[in-house]
C-alpha cells in the first residue's frame, strides 16, 4: 500500500492504493511506518512522499467512516509526519484531496504539477476536514481563502494553490524529478517555520468581520447544511484559539458531523451516485463488457421545450445537431432561446464567448425529417402522442442510415410499442431528459424489450459526455422517475383538494429540503404537458374525461389540474398556473387568491370537506406513497437497485443529497414503520392503488431485523411473508 524505496540521499514513500490512493488503514500504516523508518536510515537526508499511478491522494477512505475505527488514526500520522527530524516534501501530481491535502500540509514542503487538483471536498459529504485542516490551511492562506475552500469543498488548481501560499514550488513534468532537485534547496534548512502547528493565523484579529461574511454567504448558498456552519466556525477557531484547543475542538466537531444524518446521507449518496452508470441488463451485458459506438452527429426532432434543451446540451459538448421542426416559428423562436442560453453560460463563466460560437455553429435548423438521412443519433422530443411518435418513428426507419440509433424523449411512453413501428427495434431506446434540459443532470435512459445492449452502451456513454448523471431502467408506463413521482403528485394535490393551498405543501417539502414544491415544479414544466398526458392515456383507455368527478375507473383522481388548464393557466409560460407570475419578475411565483377560490369553489361543488392538514401529513403522503411505488418498481425489475431509484430523485427532482433519496429514507425511517403507515394510508384511502403495499416493501418489513438496502433485491424472488 506504501512502496518504500531510497534514492541516493532521499526517502520515496510512494501511496499506492488504486484507483484514487485513498488513505485507508494500510496507507496510514505504511506511511507512519515509512517516516520512521526513513528517520532512521542514514543515507536519508529528506523524505518525499508521493502518490503511485495517476494521483497523490484524494482522501480518506469515505467508506471507513461507517466502520469502527481501526490502526493509526490519520491526525497520528500527520504528527509523525511533522516530528520528522528531516525535512518531508509532498509531490503532488493528480489530486491531493481533503485527507490527502491534509498529509501536503503536515508535510514542511510542498511541490506539485501544475495539473494537479487540489481541495476539501470533506463538506461534500457532511464532513469537515477533521486532521487539522481547518486550523492548518489558515495558517498558510489567511482566513478568506481557507473559509472559501474549506466550506465550500471546491476543487482548485495548482496556480491558485501557489498563489496563496498552499505549495511552495509548480512544475511541468514529472513532479517526484522536482521533488528530488527541490530537496537540493532544503536539506540543512531549520524545520520550524516549516511546522504548521507552530505558526499563527496571520489575519487573525479581522476574523469576526470575516466569518460573518462567509456565513452570510454560506447561508444563502447552502440552506440547510449543517457541515458549512461548522467548517466555518472551525476555520473560526484556528484565529481565536491555540492550535492544540483548536484541533481539540475541530475533533468534537468533526465527531458530531460524522454521525449526522446529513453526513451519512451524503457519503450514501456519494456510492449512489458512482454505481448508477454501472448498469447491466437480464441477458447479463453490462458496462464493463460492451462497447458504444461514436456518436458524431444527431438530430433532435421537435424545437419546444425539450428539444430546445436537449440541442443545448449536445452542442455544447461540441455535438452537431440538426433540430427539425414542423413550425417555422418555433424553430426561429427555439434558434433563439439556444444562442440565449448560451450567452447565459458565457456570463456565468461557464463558457467563453468563442466557445459559445462554434457551438452555435454545430447548430442546423431544418424542416423536413429527410435532413436526418446521415446521422448517428435522433432524438426525438415531439408532443407527447403515441400514434405521432409512431409515425415519425416509422418515417425515421426509411430515411435515417442502418446504423442511426433512434431515441425517444417521451416521459411516459412504452419504449416497445415505439420500437415496433420500426424494423430496427435493437436500435430504439428511450432517452429521457428532465426539464429544463441543459440544467438537469439527470439522464434516464430507457431500454424496451429489443433494445441492444450496445444501443444502450451508447445512450449512456453519450449521456456521460453531455454531463449527466445517467441511469438505465427498463421500459414500463412513465418508467421509474415519473412512476415514482407520480403518486408523490397526486397526494400532493388531494391534499390541495381536502384543505391545503398549494404554496402551503410546497412550503412544508421545501422545508424538507426539495429546492421547489411540486405545484412549483408544475408550473415550470407546463400544466399542459400533464394535461395532454392524461388525455393520451384517456383516448388509450377509450375514455371521456369530465372535470365533474372525483373517480375513474374505481380510481381516485383530481381535477384540480384540468381546471387550471381549462382556465388557460399552463404555468410560468402562460404567467399564471398554481401561482401567477409579474411581467418584471416572471419566475416569481405569488400565490394567487383566484386559485384558493378555484379550489373552495371545485370542493364546494364536489362536495369535500375541507380541513387542516397538517405538515408532517404532507411529508408522510407524498414520500410513503412515493417509496411505495419505488418497492414495486424494484420488484418488477424496472430499476436494477434502489440506488438508481434515489439518483433518480436526486437528479431528476432535486430531493435533497443529504437525505439520499425516497428509498434511503425508507431505510432510515425503518421499513416496518414505513409499511405500517402505507398500510394505515391504505385503509383511509382505498381508492387510490398506490397504497396498496407493495409485496417487496412486505416482505422486507416483515423480518426480524432490517435488511440493509443492498440486500433489499435478494428478496424478490423469496417466498418469504
Ligand atoms: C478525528 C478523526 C479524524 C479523521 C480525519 C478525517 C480526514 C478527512 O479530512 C476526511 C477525508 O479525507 S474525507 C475524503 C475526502 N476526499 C473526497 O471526498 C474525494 C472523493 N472522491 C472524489 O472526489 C473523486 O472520486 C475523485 C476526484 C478522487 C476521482 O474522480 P474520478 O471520476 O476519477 O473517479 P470516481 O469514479 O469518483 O472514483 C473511482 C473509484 O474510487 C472510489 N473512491 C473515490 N474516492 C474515494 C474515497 N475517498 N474513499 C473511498 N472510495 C473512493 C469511487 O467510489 C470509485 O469506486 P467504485 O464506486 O467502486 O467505482
Ligand atoms: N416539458 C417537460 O417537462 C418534459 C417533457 N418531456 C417529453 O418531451 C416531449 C416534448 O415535450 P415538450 O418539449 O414539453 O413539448 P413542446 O410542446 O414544448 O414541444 C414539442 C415540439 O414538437 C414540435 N412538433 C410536433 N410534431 C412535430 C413533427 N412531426 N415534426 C417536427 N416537430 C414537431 C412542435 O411544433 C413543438 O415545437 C414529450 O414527449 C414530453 O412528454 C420529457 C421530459 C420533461
Amino acid at each position: 500500500m506504501v512502496d518504500y524505496s531510497v534514492d541516493r540521499n532521499l526517502a520515496i514513500l510512494g501511496i499506492n492504493n488504486p484507483p484514487v490512493n485513498a488513505l485507508s488503514f494500510h496507507v496510514r500504516e505504511g506511511l507512519f511506518n515509512g517516516i520512521k523508518q526513513a528517520n532512521a536510515d542514514r543515507r536519508v537526508e529528506a523524505i518525499v512522499i508521493t502518490g503511485k499511478g495517476k494521483t497523490y491522494c484524494s482522501g480518506a477512505d469515505i467508506r471507513e467512516f461507517s466502520i469502527p475505527s481501526a490502526g493509526k488514526g490519520l491526525v497520528t500520522l500527520g504528527h509523525r509526519i511533522e516530528d520528522s527530524d528531516k525535512p518531508v516534501i509532498s509531490a503532488i501530481h493528480g489530486n491531493a484531496l481533503g485527507g490527502g491535502l491534509e498529509i501536503a500540509l503536515f508535510s514542511h514542503y510542498r511541490v506539485a504539477n501544475k495539473n494537479a487538483k487540489i481541495g476539501f471536498p470533506e463538506v461534500l459529504i457532511g464532513l469537515l476536514p477533521g486532521a487539522e485542516g481547518t486550523i492548518r490551511l489558515p495558517r498558510v492562506t489567511g482566513l478568506a481563502f481557507a473559509m472559501d475552500a474549506i466550506a465550500s469543498g471546491r476543487r482548485f488548481d495548482a496556480q491558485e494553490a501557489h498563489k496563496h501560499g498552499i505549495l511552495d514550488t509548480i512544475c511541468d513534468g514529472d513532479v517526484l524529478q522536482e521533488a528530488k532537485a527541490f530537496s537540493k534547496k532544503i536539506i540543512g534548512q531549520p524545520l520550524d517555520q516549516r511546522r504548521l502547528s507552530k505558526t499563527h493565523v496571520k489575519d487573525a484579529a479581522d476574523v469576526d468581520i470575516k466569518f460573518e461574511e462567509a456565513l452570510a454567504q454560506i447561508k444563502r448558498k447552502y440552506r440547510g447544511l449543517i457541515a458549512p456552519i461548522l467548517c466555518l466556525k472551525s476555520v473560526r477557531n484556528s484565529a481565536k484559539m491555540s492550535f492544540d484547543e483548536a484541533a481539540a475542538e475541530e475533533m468534537r466537531l468533526f465527531g458530531e458531523l460524522l454521525t449526522s444524518s446529513q453526513s451519512i446521507g451524503l457519503r450514501y449518496s456519494f456510492f449512489a451516485e458512482r454505481s448508477a452508470p454501472k448498469w447491466k441488463l437480464p441477458c447479463g451485458a453490462c458496462a464493463d463488457n460492451t462497447t458504444p459506438v461514436d456518436v458524431k452527429t444527431t438530430g433532435v426532432i421537435g424545437a419546444g421545450t425539450m428539444g430546445s434543451g436537449i440541442a443545448v446540451c449536445l452542442i455544447r459538448a461540441g455535438i452537431p445537431v440538426i433540430l427539425v421542426e414542423k413550425n417555422q416559428k418555433m424553430l426561429d423562436q427555439a434558434i433563439k432561446t439556444i444562442s440565449r442560453i448560451l450567452t447565459g453560460s458565457v456570463k456565468l463563466n461557464r463558457m467563453t464567448e468563442k466557445q459559445r460560437e462554434h457551438s452555435l455553429k454545430l447548430l442546423k435548423g431544418a424542416s423536413t425529417l429527410d435532413e436526418l438521412a446521415g446521422v448517428d443519433m435522433v432524438i426525438e422530443a415531439v408532443y407527447e402522442n403515441l400514434e405521432l411518435k409512431r409515425e415519425i418513428f416509422h418515417q425515421l426507419d426509411k430515411i435515417c442510415k442502418s446504423s442511426t440509433l433512434l431515441c425517444s424523449n417521451t416521459s411516459t411512453l412504452d419504449i416497445d410499442n415505439i420500437a415496433s413501428a420500426t424494423q430496427r427495434p435493437d436500435k430504439v431506446v428511450g432517452t429521457h431528459f428532465f426539464a429544463p434540459a441543459y440544467i438537469m443532470r439527470l439522464l434516464e435512459n430507457v431500454y424496451g424489450t429489443k433494445t441492444s445492449p450496445t444501443t444502450v452502451a451508447t445512450v449512456m456513454e453519450l449521456g456521460k459526455r453531455i454531463g449527466k448523471i445517467c441511469v438505465l431502467v427498463k421500459t414500463c408506463y412513465a418508467f421509474v422517475a415519473n412512476r415514482t413521482n407520480q403518486p408523490f403528485g397526486a397526494e400532493a394535490s388531494f391534499m390541495v383538494e381536502e384543505g391545503a393551498l398549494p404554496q402551503d405543501v410546497d412550503t412544508v417539502l421545501e422545508n424538507f429540503g426539495m429546492p421547489m414544491g411540486p405545484f412549483k415544479v408544475s408550473d415550470l414544466s407546463g400544466i399542459d404537458v400533464g394535461w395532454r398526458i392524461r388525455q393520451e392515456v384517456a383516448k388509450a383507455l377509450g375514455l371521456k374525461l369530465t372535470l365533474e368527478t372525483r373517480y375513474r375507473m374505481g380510481e381516485r383522481i383530481t381535477t384540480l389540474a384540468d381546471r387550471l388548464y381549462e382556465m388557460g393557466r399552463y404555468g410560468i409560460k402562460t404567467g399564471k398556473g398554481w401561482y401567477r407570475y409579474e411581467p418584471t419578475n416572471p419566475r416569481k411565483p405569488i400565490p394567487d387568491p383566484d386559485v384558493a377560490k378555484m379550489i373552495q369553489k371545485h370542493c364546494m361543488d364536489m362536495g369535500i370537506e375541507r380541513r387542516n392538514i397538517p405538515a408532517q401529513e404532507v411529508i408522510e403522503r407524498c414520500l410513503f406513497s412515493a417509496i411505495n411505488e419505488s418497492f414495486r418498481v424494484l420488484e418488477q425489475r424496472i430499476a436494477e437497485k434502489p440506488e438508481d431509484i434515489d439518483v433518480i430523485w436526486q437528479y431528476g427532482f432535486s430531493f435533497p443529497r443529504y437525505g439520499g433519496g425516497p428509498m434511503f429514507y425508507a431505510s432510515q425511517v425503518g421499513l416496518k414503520k414505513v409499511f405500517e403507515k402505507i398500510c394505515i394510508f391504505h385503509e383511509q384511502f382505498p381508492y387510490s392503488s398506490h397504497w396498496v403495499p407493495s409485496d417487496l416493501l412486505r416482505k422486507l418489513a416483515s423480518h426480524s431485523t432490517e435488511i440493509p438496502m443492498d440486500k433489499w433485491t435478494q428478496f424478490i424472488s423469496s417466498s418469504k411473508l
